[in-house]
């Protein structure tokens, strides 16, 4: 069986982070596991508090599981501070998994800060050029290209500029702007847009994180890039357009399994 493993915060709430990560890879057949950044209490609604992991043990979980286990693929989430980001990118740089997928979470959907201010710039610096794949929303490639981002032709440049920063590809979200949810993708020669139909559903919690982790799982699989985007756009129109109106917030999308048969 393939395997994937999230670096990620705990989201108490299940709709994001590493929860949302381990129920798309179990979705999608890939075996999961996780090293926890950070413990979040949070709901549909809120952050309440955030402990974050020391690096000893965030550095002690990828170790375990990569020497003995491997990862055919691994996603990163929520990254708090620069000495979590060094600490992650001396693991990378250590084990070399061959498909790196960065989700540079910033902020929650309630507004909540989940990085210190000073750690978009050490995520540009150390961790970007290592990425196969690195997945910004709209807010996350404003802060990363220094630019605002208005439409579609302010993502392509935006794109080139993030492009610039060394990771192999780029997938900038179009969820956050106005009309269709459309996402472009940039691996230095050629732009390809992944059109999606907007679903008007206040439930979009986690949705960034399931992306990321649906690309991972089905590069963990053996598809190519584009072919791995592609898939997940699919995944993640499906879970939120079966999304779940739970809690009193932005409730989780709905992971179904696909019962895809599993490459052993
Ligand atoms: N209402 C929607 N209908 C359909 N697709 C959507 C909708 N909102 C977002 N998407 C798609 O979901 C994926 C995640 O995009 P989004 O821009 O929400 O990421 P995000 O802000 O990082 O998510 P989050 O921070 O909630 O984890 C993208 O493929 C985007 O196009
Ligand atoms: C632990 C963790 N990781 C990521 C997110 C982003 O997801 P969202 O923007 O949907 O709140 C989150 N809220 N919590």
């Amino acid at each position: 069986m393939k395997t994937a493993l999230t670096i990620a915060g705990s989201d108490s709430g299940g709709g994001a982070g590493i929860q949302a990560d381990i129920k798309t890879f179990s979705a999608l057949g890939v075996f999961g596991m996780s090293a926890i950044t950070a413990i979040t209490s949070q709901n549909t609604v809120e952050v309440r508090s955030v402990q974050l992991i020391d690096v000893n043990i965030i550095n002690d979980q990828v170790a375990a599981v990569l020497e003995d286990i491997g990862a055919d693929a691994v996603k990163i989430g929520m990254l708090a501070t620069p000495d979590i980001i060094q600490t992650v990118a001396q693991c990378l740089k250590k084990y070399k998994p061959k498909h790196i997928v960065l989700d540079p979470v910033m902020i929650s959907k309630g507004g909540h800060r989940l990085l210190e201010e000073d750690t978009m710039q050490e995520l540009k610096s150390t961790l970007i050029p290592l990425a196969s794949l690195v997945t910004p929303n709209i807010p996350e490639a404003e802060v990363l290209a220094n630019m605002p981002i208005h439409n579609e032709p302010d993502m392509y440049e935006a794109c080139r500029v993030i492009k610039k920063l060394g990771a192999q590809a780029v997938l900038i979200k179009g969820g956050h702007l106005q009309g269709n949810p459309n996402d472009l993708y940039y691996e230095g020669q050629t732009f390809q847009l992944f059109r999606g139909e907007r679903i008007e559903t206040k439930n979009v919690h986690g949705t960034g994180c399931t992306l990321s982790a649906a690309i991972a799982a089905l590069l963990a699989k053996g598809k190519e890039m584009p072919t791995a985007i592609d898939e997940a756009k699919d995944y993640i129109t499906n879970a939120i357009a079966n999304s779940l109106n739970i809690g009193q917030g932005y409730g989780p999308t709905h992971h179904f399994y696909h019962l895809y048969e599993c490459v052993t």
